[in-house]
């Protein structure tokens, strides 16, 4: 057994030594890191920020099904750990994930997929109640796509590569890309975009849009992280509000979203932080949040 680090970590981050063992797994011994092996995913905390990177590199991080019920169990621990306020997804610089694992598609039949419900374990991503930040390198292509459009906020590297190729497989996007995809980007372009499974650019992306910043391909993570730093310094309840009204805008009429938003707002009212944020303002001073 042998001891190395990681990656560079920004300033701030807690340093975690991955133990690698004879068969390959890495186990974490960051106090904050998590203590579950995993074998297609790395992951690790940056103070309250937790970091799940997709680690299948030869196979440009084809999202198998093992692949994502480890990212599906790793994104229910950072929810459930509360010393954890935001949580950052990425790849590496050739690819964020390069689409659903085509070889293990290829095979299966209709009556397969259908009864074991294949992509069923695929929308626990939408309920996790801290914010998901994506930092994007490389493909980001079907499955890829996909999995950055389930998260709250995308940042992606300036050659960052999008695009919902299913088509060109016998296909359609099936993870939510028809769906997710024409509310970021508008219909004529969504049409565009899955009716000819052309690719497009984290440029193209980020004035549609769908990517809320493009930046050199070696800054993309830390600003991830930093952004979620960021967003685990504020207090944590009206954060968990204000994602979960943003996500409703997805699913009510406007006057609903309305209606829903004034009594989340309304409801912040009852917490401790309310009072400190309002007050120090007043008072012109640092606000202390507790969290209550
Ligand atoms: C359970 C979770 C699923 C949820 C999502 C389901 C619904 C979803 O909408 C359906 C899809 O995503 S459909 C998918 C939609 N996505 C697509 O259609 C994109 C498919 N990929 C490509 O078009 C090309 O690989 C790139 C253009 C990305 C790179 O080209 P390049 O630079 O010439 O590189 P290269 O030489 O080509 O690849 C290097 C190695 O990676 C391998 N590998 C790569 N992607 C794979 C995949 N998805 N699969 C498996 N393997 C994949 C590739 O075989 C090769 O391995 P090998 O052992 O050496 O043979």
């Amino acid at each position: 057994m042998f001891t190395s680090l990681i990656r560079p970590l920004s300033r701030g981050s807690q340093i975690t030594k991955v133990l690698v063992t004879s068969n390959n797994v890495a186990k974490f011994s960051t106090s904050g890191a998590l203590q579950k092996d995993y074998q297609d995913i790395l992951t690790e905390s940056h103070g309250k920020v937790g970091l799940i990177t997709l680690n299948r590199p030869k196979a440009l991080n084809a999202l198998s099904s093992h692949l994502f019920h480890e990212v599906n169990n790793a994104l229910e621990k950072f929810d459930d750990d509360t010393n954890i306020s935001a949580i950052v997804i990425t790849g590496n610089e050739r690819a964020f994930a390069a689409g659903a694992d085509i070889k293990e598609m290829m095979e299966k039949s209709f009556a397969e997929v259908y009864k074991t419900s294949f992509l069923g374990h695929w929308g626990k991503i939408n309920d996790i109640r801290k914010p998901i930040i994506a930092a994007v390198n490389g493909f980001a292509l079907g499955g890829g796509c996909e999995l950055a459009m389930s998260c709250d906020i995308i940042y992606a590297g300036e050659k960052a590569v999008f695009g919902q190729p299913e088509i060109k497989l016998g296909v359609i996007p099936g993870a939510g890309g028809t769906q997710r995809l024409v509310r970021a980007v508008g219909k004529s372009k969504a049409m565009e975009i899955i009716l000819s499974g052309r690719n497009f650019s984290a440029q193209e992306a980020e004035r549609w849009g769908l990517v809320s910043k493009v930046l050199p391909v070696d800054k993309v993570l830390d600003e991830a992280i930093r952004l979620g730093q960021e967003i685990a310094g504020l207090s944590q309840p009206s954060i968990q509000a204000a994602k979960e009204s943003i996500n409703r805008a997805f699913e009510l009429s406007l006057r609903e979203g309305c209606h829903f938003e004034r009594k989340l707002f309304y409801s912040l009212f009852a917490l401790k932080d309310k009072k400190e944020g309002m007050e120090a303002f007043v008072k012109k001073r640092e606000p202390k949040w507790t969290d209550e």
